[in-house]
């Protein structure tokens, strides 16, 4: 289809000159015929010359209006992501009627060859030459595909000629370079000399200039560079001026046009050849005060004379169309070939495509012996692609090695959705079968947990591989059988596993650095993607030196500094990039000679999800479903239903203690914690702090109350740990109405009935009076049964701390329960939100009637008086920290149970305890 149109274009470009040609002849035909006219009317013959002149206009007026279709054809419109100013109209040619001695004037469009096709030299002083530059500038910019065309102004008089285009430079940074000083240009100049070689090296051996390489591939490769400079010979040196003579001659075909401003009466060095400069040029000049085209001469050349005002205000559309530019898509099956699954082996490395170069499919290796590149970074500002690149990397590797080849572990820093489709979601069964881990809006801890966990696995890995050599390599050719798969560890938006910068961060660098460092020769290789590194590149170079382990650097469109701290000091072509899906890929640590400019395929979701179902469909019978840790998402007992029939064939089997399930621990185990209440001194829990944010009415109404959610979820999953039925679960009722029910207080009464343990309810008012009961039945030692006491909001029973009569107050019979009961089974499942009130409740001495906390709400300060001035907690919304004296080596972070659903109970109601 291009290639029509390049070819269409080469017709046209072809037929304009034959038109003007024809035009220009027809015009000496009319000259010829005026003065056969003249020299007819002499001898006579009138008629002659009426026939003469009737058909000279004919032919004039034929092929000035072809010359004008073609005009028009020639200069196409930039919608066309392949467009480029290669003809740009820079006026109108004009022929008065009378000179050719017919009776209309001759209009057509001046049409010059320009990006891609030639460099134009303007011999002209003043308004005129100020008006036309701006002009051809303009049609450069308005003719080409938006951000695809970069313009470096070269202005030694500071004449501020180029100055209304100074504005793109707001959408992209090198679409507009203003030069004054002769050092500044003689850089460019050796930029853009190697640019020449760069595409010379990118077209050898097609044959191909820039143009038709592109219109052949479909895609705008590379990129249209304009150097305009003003007021020559000014400013230039002899060096200077020759390697531009050289640009100017093999420049158009790679990309690069002259465009040059040349005073005609300015004196010139004597090394200058103005001839030299116009060889390889359209010249524009002014003859006798007339500007003309130096190709058509017997044509005036008339141009626009836009304001300065009117350039700026288009200058801003421009800038609005360069920021929404994007490529030309290539699709995933393009780069991937997607109907045979599975056929690589993974021993001596893992590959992947990501895009095209030109017609090339490009690929990447990991972990090979050859190269030994074995960790990806990929940077990218927000919106540029990121995601879609790591979904294409993902998609490419799973094609190519089955999940027993490769196993990926996943953690996405943000509040983003690229995981999720690889996770079985409701609605969704299939998963990604090579994925071993997925964190969904992963937290700090998590990810220093998959980091942990690997740090393991690399550790199993050496020891297991000391036999047979060193590395995979060698362990995989001894050990065919079943292989050891590579993992890849891909962790999105990593900047913010290291901010802020504190012990987590630190032992987080840590390990990723020993991973980094050690994983190539274990198969462990990392991809880390962030959109802002710049902040933490000092941190990680100082401390680790992190990124020296990634020489494979892909960085997406970005700001300079991120392209400097992704690729090297220097190497701004991140930031030099132009639209959305393009990439600088560099394999070499990112050394500037590295670069290679990618379009990254799209990562279709209809054709990935296709894939991943046929993955699944194969696979699902030889693996598990990956971890999913979501650290926004609410988790619920009907999860852990598994882990309760563990916990209830423990209590059966071998007799061990019932244990409480209180929520997820951040690690990558999937097993909820459980805390164990056998009847020994201590075994309580006890939840401080607020469930739950006080916030708006509104908050209020939709907010979930943790520390209800805790206490059902233990009392349910104790409950089930008594298969003989033989525990009483006791609750006092300090909840108000609409706190109750909006944590579904009821449904949880109404599951534990189901499920075969009432509870019995003690409204405030009693409690005084069932504590001294149970506490007399302790002194008594008359308890006749294992008792679980449940208590939501302890704090409000502050009739507990009230005398009575003989001066005897509550809280002491609780607190003899708390120091007696556990040996007599009985357990206390409590709620303060406030840590005052629990204090006073314990009472003097009372510091180890607890041993089991679990901190919610609660400020640093308190949690320190608790557990020791070395913790570190801050309140964060769906997470507690647990501390257990003597089950714990140290406090955890979970992920506590939310509150019962009706779903739940279902669930659990549905299972049969029994089996
Ligand atoms: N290679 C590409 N070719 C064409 N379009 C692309 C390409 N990559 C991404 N896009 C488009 O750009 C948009 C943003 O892509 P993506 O979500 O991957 O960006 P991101 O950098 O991850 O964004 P964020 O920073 O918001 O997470 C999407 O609409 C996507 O379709």
């Amino acid at each position: 289809m291009t290639t029509r149109v390049e070819l269409a274009a080469e017709r046209l470009k072809q037929a304009h000159a034959n038109a003007l040609g024809a035009l220009d002849a027809a015009c000496a035909l009319a000259f010829d015929a005026g003065a056969e006219a003249e020299r007819a009317a002499k001898t006579g013959y009138e008629r002659h010359v009426a026939i003469a002149r009737t058909r000279a206009a004919q032919h004039i007026a034929e092929h000035s209006s072809a010359a004008r279709d073609l005009g028009v054809e020639l200069v196409r419109s930039a919608d066309d992501p392949l467009a480029v100013a290669d003809y740009v109209a820079a006026g109108t040619l004009y022929l008065p009627g009378a000179d050719s001695g017919v009776n209309q004037d001759i209009v057509v469009p001046c049409v010059l060859p320009f990006i891609g096709r030639g460099n134009v030299v303007l011999n002209l002083d003043g308004e005129l030459g100020t008006h036309l530059i701006r002009h051809l500038v303009w049609a450069a910019y308005s003719g080409t595909a938006p951000g695809q065309l970069d313009v470096i102004g070269y202005d030694p008089t500071l004449t501020g000629l180029l100055s209304p285009f100074a504005g793109i430079k707001e959408a992209s940074e090198s679409a507009f370079t203003g030069l004054n000083r002769p050092r500044e240009l003689s850089q460019v100049v050796d930029r853009l000399v190697g640019d020449v070689q760069r595409v010379n090296d990118l077209l050898r051996g097609t044959g191909d200039t820039l143009l038709d390489f592109r219109a052949r591939t479909g895609h705008p490769v590379e990129r249209w560079q304009a150097l305009v400079l003003l007021d020559t010979p000014e400013g230039i040196d002899e060096e200077t001026y020759r390697r531009l003579l050289s640009l100017g001659k093999v420049g158009p075909a790679v990309g690069i046009s002259l465009v040059w401003l040349t005073k005609p009466e300015a004196d010139k060095p004597g090394w200058w050849d103005q001839e030299k400069v116009e060889k390889s040029a359209e010249v524009l000049e002014a003859k006798n005060g007339a500007l003309q085209w130096r190709a058509h001469p017997q044509f005036a050349l008339r141009i626009a004379r836009p304001a300065a005002s009117e350039l700026v205000r288009e200058t801003n559309f421009l800038v609005a169309s360069i920021r929404s530019a994007s490529v030309p898509s290539v699709p995933f099956e393009r780069i991937q070939q997607t109907e045979r699954r599975w056929t690589d082996s993974s021993a001596d490395g893992l590959t992947f495509a990501i895009g095209m170069a030109g017609p090339h499919v490009v690929e990447v290796t990991l972990g090979d012996e050859r190269q030994q590149r074995h960790n990806v970074l990929v940077t990218g500002a927000v919106g540029q692609g990121k995601s879609n690149l790591l979904k294409v990397i993902v998609h490419s590797l799973c094609q190519r090695y089955a999940p027993e080849e490769l196993q990926l572990y996943m953690l996405d820093f943000k509040a983003g959705v690229t995981l999720f489709p690889f996770a079985s979601m409701p609605g969704a069964i299939d998963y990604l079968p090579h994925a071993r881990v997925l964190g969904l809006e992963s937290d700090r801890d998590f990810g220093l947990a998959v980091l942990k966990h690997l740090d393991d696995e690399l550790g199993r890995r050496s020891r297991l591989f000391r036999p047979y050599g060193d590395d995979i390599s060698k362990y995989r050719a001894a050990v065919t059988q079943p292989p050891l798969p590579r993992i890849v560890l891909i962790i999105d938006e990593f900047h913010m596993m290291f901010e802020p910068t504190d012990k987590t961060a630190e032992d987080g660098a840590r390990l990723l650095e020993g991973l980094a460092r050690r994983g190539r020769a274990c198969g462990i290789h990392i991809v880390l993607a962030s959109q802002t590194i710049s902040g933490i590149a000092a941190l990680m170079a100082r401390e680790n030196g992190i990124f020296a382990q990634f020489p494979i650097r892909v960085a997406l469109k970005n700001a300079v500094a991120e392209s400097f701290a992704t690729l090297s000091q220097g190497n701004d072509a991140a930031a030099r990039l132009r639209a959305r899906g393009e990439a600088v890929l560099n394999q070499d640590y990112g050394v500037a000679s590295a670069n290679q400019q990618v379009v990254i395929a799209v990562a279709n979701d209809s054709v990935l999800s296709s894939l991943q179902r046929a993955w699944w469909e194969a696979a699902r019978r030889s693996v598990t479903p990956p971890l999913v840790f979501d650290g926004a998402h609410l988790v619920r007992l009907s999860e852990a239903i598994f882990a309760i029939q563990t916990l209830r064939r423990h209590v059966m089997s071998e007799g061990r203690a019932p244990a409480a399930l209180v929520g997820y621990p951040i690690d990558i185990s999937g097993t909820p914690l459980a805390i164990s209440l056998p009847d020994d001194p201590g075994r309580h829990l006890a939840v401080l702090g607020a469930g739950e944010k006080t916030g708006s009415l509104e908050e209020a109404e939709s907010a979930t109350n943790n520390a209800i959610g805790i206490l059902q979820a233990a009392s349910v999953s104790l409950a089930l740990q008594h298969p003989a039925g033989d525990a009483d679960f006791v609750c006092f009722d300090f909840l108000d109405h609409v706190t109750a029910r909006r944590n579904n207080y009821y449904e949880w009464l109404n599951l534990m009935e189901r499920l075969g343990y009432p509870v019995q309810i003690v409204q405030k008012a009693d409690v005084g009076a069932y504590l001294r009961t149970l506490a007399d039945e302790l002194l008594e030692g008359t308890v006749a049964r294992r008792t679980y006491l449940v208590a939501f909001g302890l704090d409000r029973a502050s009739s507990l701390e009230t005398p009575d009569a003989f001066a005897h107050r509550p809280v002491e019979d609780l607190q003899l329960i708390l120091r007696d009961g556990p040996v007599r089974g009985i357990h206390l499942l409590g709620w303060w939100s406030n840590a005052a009130t629990f204090r006073n409740h314990l009472g003097f001495g009372g510091d180890g009637f607890i041993e089991t906390m679990i901190m919610l709400r609660l400020d640093q300060a308190s949690v320190q008086e608790f557990l020791g001035p070395f913790v570190s907690w801050s309140v964060r919304d769906n997470r507690g920290l647990v501390a257990d004296r003597t089950q714990l080596p140290e406090p955890t972070t979970v992920v506590p149970f939310a509150p019962m659903t009706l779903r739940d109970s279902t669930s659990l109601l549905k299972v049969d305890w029994e089996s």
